[in-house]
């Protein structure tokens, strides 16, 4: 099992979010469905470490999130649906501080970088568009050497050109064993994309989704 979630609750104060007695996945691409303010961002901020929770979270039946902290975080990205990063910064001073942290192998940013078609790399973000900010976030997300990447909404603000850019990075990713959860409003089958299995996130839990 690449993913395996244990008696997970996560809660905003009173407000209880998330309630997922058991789940796991195999490699493989994912996609998860859920209304607004069904708690998909909350859940993929659970499984990246930002969030306190209680349950267990393990990546490859061994690497525990609250046991393994530093090595489970080298195994997970996340990819937020609504990047927001300080306007003084740049995307190049981005990119070279998360290639360091997630120990990314030479060559991999810049091989990123021009696929995704990621231009003023100097200008700060400030200045960027949203679409580039996004391809930034983007591009972030697969550095390193992650064995879950998680795209929340990765195909808001970016054009065809960019989606289908992304659509063959994760391709060639899954391909070399990367599982990835991804979200949008739209199936990715429609959007051409073969999908593993969908779920739903429903009632504070995840269920499977069966497409017609
Ligand atoms: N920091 C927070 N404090 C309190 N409540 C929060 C916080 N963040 C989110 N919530 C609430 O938790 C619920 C789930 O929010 P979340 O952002 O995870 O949903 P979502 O499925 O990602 O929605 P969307 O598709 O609209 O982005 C919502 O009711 C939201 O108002």
């Amino acid at each position: 099992m690449v993913l395996e979630i244990r008696e997970l609750h996560q809660r905003y104060a009173d407000l209880e979010i998330l309630v997922i007695p058991h789940f796991h996945i195999h490699h493989g691409i994912y996609w998860i469905q859920g209304e607004n303010g069904a708690g998909k961002s909350t859940l993929f901020r659970t499984l990246s470490g930002m969030l306190p929770f209680t349950g267990l979270v393990l990546i490859d039946g061994q690497f525990d999130l609250k046991k393994h902290p530093v090595e489970y975080r080298l195994l997970l990205n996340l990819g937020e649906a609504e990047p927001l990063y300080p306007s003084f910064l740049t995307p190049e001073d981005l990119i070279r501080f998360v290639a360091e942290a997630k120990r990314a192998p030479k060559g991999q940013a810049e091989e990123l970088i021009s696929q995704l078609g990621i231009n003023y790399l100097k200008n700060t973000f400030g200045s960027c568009s949203s679409g580039m900010v996004k391809k930034v976030s983007l591009a972030v997300a697969f550095l390193g050497n992650p064995k879950i990447i998680i795209l929340d909404e990765p195909l808001i603000t970016i054009d065809k050109q960019a989606r289908e850019a992304l659509f063959g990075i994760i391709r060639t990713y899954h391909a070399a064993g990367v599982t990835f959860l991804l979200s949008s409003h739209q199936p990715f089958q429609q959007e051409g994309l073969e999908i593993t299995q969908s779920f739903a996130l429903r009632d504070k839990t995840l269920v499977p989704l069966f497409l017609s």
